[in-house]
């Protein structure tokens, strides 16, 4: 690795000549041809270009190393591996904003500033890859199953993506589920004061991540199957109370298996509960969509085709002939698994800064409250006049990026990257944690400040500009598929429990700090107390 001095410098360096050229346009690449097989200088030598050239292409040998022994020590002997967001920190802070990792045999290209993240996205490909999710994958090669929109590549993830684009993608279509979001809303209220009267002040949630990860679950249910499952009653069902469970085993035995090698598979016993796990999440998906389907071949039967009553998402699908049920049978439990945890802890981490910041809170009250006063449901219309609670979102998302890290892998062409010529098939880290936290384009980037995101703020507004600063939904055609409902069943959540109560932070929570367990979760127990407010 290049002495820090020498890299410093050559950051230095590098800040001028991309300050000057401003950003590679699509397809902008003069010396995509160039193999990146060749040595470093023979690549990048082109006419006028000498070694002392500021404009010639590098190699991304050239570039900061973080290698496999050392990554992993980070991981496991420094305890990285629940907070690598932080370790990009440091790592940006020593390297700047762009080196290279190795943890298996797939080299990682490290991405740390938005205008880098901008020029990856704007060069992905027809159909932008992740990467190979190879541990998902294998669960389903072993079961025979069909893949979903996370594990599927190529032009068979873009047929699945168009078809389960419908109903879903545009903002016009996600308002189709307010009703629904707005019946479950209702039972986590009911939900919510049994818990506080169950407390000794009579007020408080001892851990409201929990409360929102089953209110996300019975939400996303009901939009995917139309079927309440009970996580917001007293006692839950045993199905759901196996499928959150085979949730957590999943996820928790997943950290091993990628770690270890292949061969301790049948030695061990991570493997084996990692692919029950599986089984259990897609034993709970199958009945679902098995009952769904006898509903609309019954009604097809009793009606035809155009008797059918439409309702939710996947009887939609199922009836308009865009997915098969074998089709569904791999997509929907992958939808299941992107719909929870995602708004649960967004909800969790919203609430606390609330909690923290109340006059923020009591803005935000009065916002609610004067577009839509107690009694009085919030509907999707009310929040074109509301945007207060849209910045709060925002803000929340940009502090803590559900997906601290996401990826592109670039399949079809060599790319050049800040002067670097990368070859086909690198895989690229996004370190949106990092990102969203950079103070050349956020002021006061630490703190909880949903002002910045209203217009109104002209001094914020001018530095939040970077469309790739804060891009918690990611980007493109391969950008999240749940976004509108989740921004939606968020909006419908927050604005209710600012209509009835005042949320206080209870002493015992104290600061929280984020860890990665694929998303970023709270480190410990979000303690918070919900004040009824008075009229
Ligand atoms: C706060 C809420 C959420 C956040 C921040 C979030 C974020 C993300 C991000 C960053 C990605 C990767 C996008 C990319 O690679 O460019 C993604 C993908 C995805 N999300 Fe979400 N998500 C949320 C909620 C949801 C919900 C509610 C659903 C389900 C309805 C969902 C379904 C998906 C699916 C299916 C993909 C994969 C898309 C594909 O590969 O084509 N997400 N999400």
């Amino acid at each position: 690795m290049a002495p820090l001095g020498c890299v410093r410098l050559r950051w230095a360096l590098l800040g001028t000549r991309v300050a000057g050229r401003g950003l590679c346009p699509l397809g902008c690449r003069a010396k995509a041809a160039i193999p990146a097989s060749l040595p470093a200088d023979e690549a990048a030598e082109g006419p006028g270009a000498g070694p002392g050239d500021p404009r010639r292409l590098r190699s991304w040998e050239e570039l900061p190393r973080i290698g496999r022994l050392r990554f992993l020590f980070q991981l496991f002997g420094q305890g990285y591996a629940l907070r690598l967001h932080e370790l990009q920190m440091l790592t940006k802070a020593k390297y700047g904003p762009i080196w290279t990792s190795t943890t298996g045999p797939q080299l990682l290209v490290n991405l740390a500033s938005a205008p880098l993240l901008e020029q990856v996205m704007r060069q992905e490909d027809k159909y932008p890859t992740r990467d190979s999710m190879e541990l998902w994958k294998a669960h389903r090669d072993h079961q025979s199953l069909p893949y979903g929109l996370f594990t599927t590549e190529g032009h068979q993830w873009y047929q699945l993506r168009q078809a389960l684009n419908q109903r879903m993608l545009k903002p016009a279509e996600a308002v189709l589920y307010t009703d629904a979001l707005n019946e479950v809303i209702d039972d986590f209220i009911v939900r919510l004061n049994q818990i506080r009267a169950e407390s000794a002040s009579g007020d408080q949630v001892p851990d409201v991540a929990h409360l929102f990860y089953h209110f996300a679950l019975e939400a996303i249910c009901y939009i995917l199957f139309e079927k309440r499952i009970g996580c917001l009653e007293p006692s839950i069902p045993e199905d759901t109370v196996n499928f959150i469970r085979s949730v957590g085993h999943m996820f928790q035995n997943s950290v091993y298996v990628t770690f270890l090698p292949k061969w301790t598979r049948p030695l061990l016993p991570f493997w084996r509960r990692y692919l029950d796990g599986w089984n259990t999440i897609f034993v709970f998906g199958k009945k679902l969509i098995d009952q769904k389907f006898k509903e609309v071949e019954a009604q097809l039967q009793a009606a035809g085709p155009d008797g059918v009553q439409i309702s939710g998402y996947l009887h939609f699908l199922l009836s308009s002939g865009l997915l098969s049920p074998r089709e569904a049978l791999g997509s929907l439990p992958e939808l299941l698994l992107a719909g929870v945890d995602t708004t649960s802890n967004t909800l969790a981490w919203g609430l606390y800064h609330l909690s923290k910041n109340p006059e923020v809170q009591t803005a935000l009250h009065k916002e609610v409250v004067g577009v839509a006063p107690p009694g009085k449901v919030p509907q999707h219309k009310d929040f074109a006049h509301m945007p207060l609670l849209r910045a709060v979102i925002k803000e929340t998302l940009r502090l803590y990026p559900v997906v601290p890290t996401n990826s592109r892998v670039i399949m079809e062409k060599e790319i050049e990257i800040d002067g670097y010529v990368f070859p086909k098939n690198t895989q690229f880290v996004l370190c949106h944690y990092v990102v969203s936290r950079d103070p050349s384009i956020f002021h006061d980037p630490e703190s909880f400040r949903p002002h910045r995101w209203l217009r109104e703020n002209k001094a914020d507004a001018a530095k939040a500009q970077h469309p790739f600063g804060s891009v918690p939904f990611g980007y493109g055609v391969r950008g999240c598929l749940g976004r509108r409902i989740a921004e939606l069943e968020m909006k419908l959540l927050l604005a209710r429990l600012m209509q009835h109560y005042e949320v206080v932070l209870a002493p015992e929570t104290g600061e929280l700090e984020a860890m990665g367990r694929i998303v970023l979760v709270p480190n410990k127990k979000v303690a918070l107390r919900f004040l009824q407010r008075q009229y």
